[in-house]
């Protein structure tokens, strides 16, 4: 069974306590070796999992989870590859993923299974899956073929290229939108200026982070914010009501995935730093 996140009002924010806050908005541990782990949320259904094959493939496609015959009956899937070298079989079609490509699955797969090339550097997958309306061909983006967006300044310690891999003008999808940030030497802050999508929820899987540092996420209203501190491999859920920026006490990247109403990236509302409580 995939573990549940049920998604909470904005409203009630203010009485969480940290256990509470972590528990709504922070998936930990779903990075185990050897094992597949999904955890569905009712945040717009999107379903996020990760998979870390060793010796032996991981498989997965069954539909009980999500109440269709199979996983992919009514869904897409964009799965990040985060670690060494590995493989996807989609139905017997091949994919080779190095590190930070990303494979699109498209609606009507029936098997999935994941490998890693050598075990000793293991592939570390990362899926984020949305319900879908039709049919698009399964597709590998890789790092090259993503499309790049330097943003921020040294001066501001948030300088840093953005990828987008699943988007309408480099990968075609229905309604997930997918790409990889990775901050430059020294800088420390994501995603400013910190904003809102009130059409689009968003999920940030934080990674390449050292075991000792951590990510400090900013969330919730821009006059009630709060904190989670994040670990390498824990996903934030964003709800559409939340801001979200962070910084990392060490390097890191994350992975961020969307979905909602369109897939208009650029259609966001920025809120002035200053503004924040
Ligand atoms: O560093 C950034 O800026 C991001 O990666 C921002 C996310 O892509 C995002 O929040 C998109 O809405
Ligand atoms: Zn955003």
């Amino acid at each position: 069974m995939m573990r549940v996140l049920y998604g909470v009002s904005p409203n009630d924010i203010p009485s969480f306590d940290t256990k509470r806050l972590r528990a709504e908005f922070l998936i930990e541990g779903l990075f185990a070796p050897g094992h597949i782990e999904f955890a569905y949320t009712h945040v717009d259904r999107m379903v996020v999992g990760a998979a870390c094959p060793a010796e032996t493939p991981l498989a997965f496609g069954g539909g009980a989870d999500v109440g269709t015959p199979l996983f992919f009956t009514a869904r897409e899937m964009g799965i990040a590859n985060l670690g060494g070298a590995g493989r996807i079989i989609v139905d017997g079609q091949e994919f080779a993923l190095a590190n930070r490509d990303i494979l699109y699955v498209g609606r009507g797969a029936e098997q999935v299974a994941l490998a890693s090339d050598d075990p000793a550097n293991p592939a570390r997958f990362y899926m984020n899956s949305v319900p879908a309306g039709r049919d698009i061909a399964h597709r590998l983006i890789t790092r090259d073929e993503a499309k790049p967006l330097d943003l921020g300044e040294d001066s501001r310690s948030n300088r840093r290229r953005l990828r987008m891999y699943i988007h309408p003008e480099v990968a075609p999808s229905c309604l997930l939108l997918m790409g990889i940030t990775d901050l430059a030497p020294g800088s420390i802050w994501n995603t400013m200026p910190p904003h809102l999508h009130e059409r689009r929820m968003e999920a940030y899987c934080y990674f390449d982070l050292a075991e000792a540092d951590r990510v400090i996420h900013l969330m919730g209203r821009p006059a009630e914010t709060r904190n989670l501190i994040v670990a390498n491999g824990d996903v934030v859920i964003s709800p559409a009501w939340s801001i979200h920026m962070g910084a990392g006490t060490g390097p890191y990247a994350f992975v961020w995935g969307m979905t909602g109403e369109n897939q208009a990236y650029t259609e966001f509302d920025p809120v002035p730093v200053a503004d924040l409580k």
